[in-house]
């Protein structure tokens, strides 16, 4: 196991051609583009989890039925001090790094206070976001990495708070149809306040495409939530939306900032910092998108850790919300690198199951409802909203799947009534081993599994003008345990689940978390580079010429 969660893997620079199996559909010509951890060691020195690896950006470039693969590694400022000082020297989220061990006690203690207020890593591993015409790779601290989706080039640092005063932010925004972003971040100890701060980045901007005319530039406030707790905000990975509202979790999986600002000098990570809170609840925000206000009502669920999100809706006055939850935050516990050895399989055990829950909060609460009586009405759910004293709402949720995670939908349906939920199967240990398609209406699931191979998140592409939910493929790259066996993308009728093809390349894959499908449409609105310019000069030999 060690082989496919600790050992670095090569970049595949320059793009190399696939094997195709099978038949890509026509239609389908694009980058799915995607990043995840890739490097664990520098020099000597080894991270401690797998959450912590140096950022690597791959692509698969799909056209005319054929697909190219590369991959790059991110220059971050951290990638580029840790290859520098040959050893790790930038923390991240479980591993704690001094920059200069020689260092004279004068200048250590200098060194230790300036961490108080810590500088984030730029090791933006988690995701890949849109902003209008701009690609970035995205991580949850304050800094995102703008990067060349074809050339996987790094190119500039962004600091988000020079625009909007946030010190985390997620990595999994939100996008409306015109392709604006909404995201969350939390302002820590700011003027005297800890906020959850909601803000929107415009997708296009007046003036667009002269220099200095970027869409970060006109970033604004949504909406902001003072966090429950001053020097302990919620951690949070994600979070939902609707058409009119937006569903924020204040979970009791929380950080503690006081052991954050002395993480450094008692020499532990950022991640001993984070503890779940038992005895604690969850705490439900819907804001109202068109009063930009959150609604009074103290709404609140079990204590749970929910990292992903994956819809929501409203009904008949009703809001509905599905969640991947976990009892405990035994996840993170179980990427620490240690665990992921050889004795994985008995290391590894999860001990609470990913689960599909769906809850149902009301929007309008009867102030005359009887104490105990369940506000939800509605015959598509069993979930429930117990009317408490003193206006509270406790909602507990209709079980609908467990042992799945890194969902994904039909993006067209986000915020909307839907019915597919695509994701990897995960039981007892958190690794994927197959892709399903979950129907939420019929409680049924297709399934596509194949001996030693890992799934990555699957991606829905919708056919051209598709009508049904379902009409379109489903992307994953595939790792496999067995060294004979090449890795491949994998492309399924999302309708069938059935394989439509396969692209396998001979390189060294890495597992990755999240990214995103850029088709060839969406280029060509003038300020993006032909397909000429996009495959550069250097990949010419191998890259397809159009
Ligand atoms: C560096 C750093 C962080 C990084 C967190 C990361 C990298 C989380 C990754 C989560 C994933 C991949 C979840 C999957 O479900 C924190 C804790 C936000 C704050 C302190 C600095
Ligand atoms: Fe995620």
């Amino acid at each position: 196991m060690d082989i496919i969660f600790g050992r670095n893997k090569k970049e595949q620079r320059e793009p190399v051609r696939a094997t195709v199996t099978g038949k890509i559909p026509s239609w389908l010509q694009g980058i799915l583009l995607r990043n995840g951890p890739g490097m664990h060691t520098v020099g000597e020195t080894r991270y401690n989890h797998w959450f912590d690896g140096l950022a690597l950006l791959h692509s698969f470039t799909i056209r005319d039925g054929e697909v190219y693969y590369r991959s790059k590694y991110l220059r971050s400022d951290t990638y580029n001090s840790n290859v520098e000082a040959n050893r790790i020297v930038v923390s991240e989220f479980g591993t704690m790094a001094y920059p200069d061990p020689c260092k004279n006690i004068f200048s250590k203690a200098f060194s230790y206070l300036s961490h108080t207020i810590p500088d984030f890593t730029d090791n933006c591993l988690i995701n890949i976001m849109r902003c209008g015409e701009d690609f970035y790779a995205t991580t949850e601290t304050n800094y995102i990495r703008k990067i060349n989706p074809q050339t996987l080039e790094t190119l500039e640092k962004v600091d988000y708070r020079k625009y909007v005063a946030v010190n985390l932010a997620t990595s999994h925004p939100h996008y409306d149809a015109a392709g604006n972003v909404l995201n969350i971040g939390t302002s820590i100890v700011d003027k005297g306040k800890t906020k959850y701060v909601i803000f929107k980045i415009p997708a296009t901007v007046p003036g667009a495409g002269k220099k200095g005319q970027k869409p970060l530039k006109h970033t604004e406030v949504f909406c902001s939530i003072t966090a429950r707790s001053l020097l302990s905000p919620s951690y949070y990975h994600s979070f939902g939306i609707t058409e009119n509202y937006i569903i924020f979790l204040e979970q009791p999986f929380r950080m503690d900032i006081l052991k954050m600002a002395t993480a450094y000098i008692r020499g532990v990570s950022w991640a001993s910092c984070l503890a779940f809170h038992g005895e604690d609840k969850t705490y439900i925000h819907i804001i109202d998108q068109r009063t930009r206000k959150p609604m009074l009502t103290k709404f609140y669920m079990d204590p749970m850790v929910i990292f992903h999100h994956v819809n929501a809706y409203e009904e008949d006055g009703c809001l509905l919300f599905d969640v991947i939850a976990y009892g405990d935050s035994s996840l993170y516990q179980l990427f620490y690198l240690a665990n992921l050895n050889q004795n994985f399989k008995d290391n590894s055990r999860l001990t609470s199951v990913p689960t599909l829950k769906r809850f149902a909060v009301p929007l309008h609460v009867d102030k005359n409802a009887e104490v105990g009586s369940n506000l939800i009405k509605l015959p598509s759910t069993t979930a429930r909203a117990l009317k408490e004293k003193d206006d509270q709402v406790y909602c507990q949720p209709e079980l609908l799947l467990e042992g799945l995670e890194l969902p994904r939908i039909n993006y067209a349906h986000n915020g909307k009534w839907y019915r597919y939920v695509f994701a990897a199967e995960v039981q007892w240990s958190p690794i994927p081993t197959k892709i399903i398609k979950y129907d939420v209406l019929t409680k049924s699931s297709l399934k596509w599994g194949e001996e030693h191979c890992w799934p990555a998140e699957p991606l829905f592409v919708p056919t051209p003008g598709a009508r049904d939910e379902d009409d379109g493929i489903i992307l994953s790259a595939i790792v496999s345990t067995d060294p004979q066996k090449l890795p491949f993308l994998l492309v399924l009728d999302a309708r069938t689940f059935t394989e439509l093809a396969r692209a396998s390349v001979d390189v060294e894959m890495h597992l990755d978390l999240h990214g995103l499908f850029i088709p060839d449409a969406d280029w060509g609105t003038g300020t993006h580079p032909s397909r000429e310019e996009q495959d550069g000069a250097s990949d010419r030999h191998v890259a397809p010429q159009t």
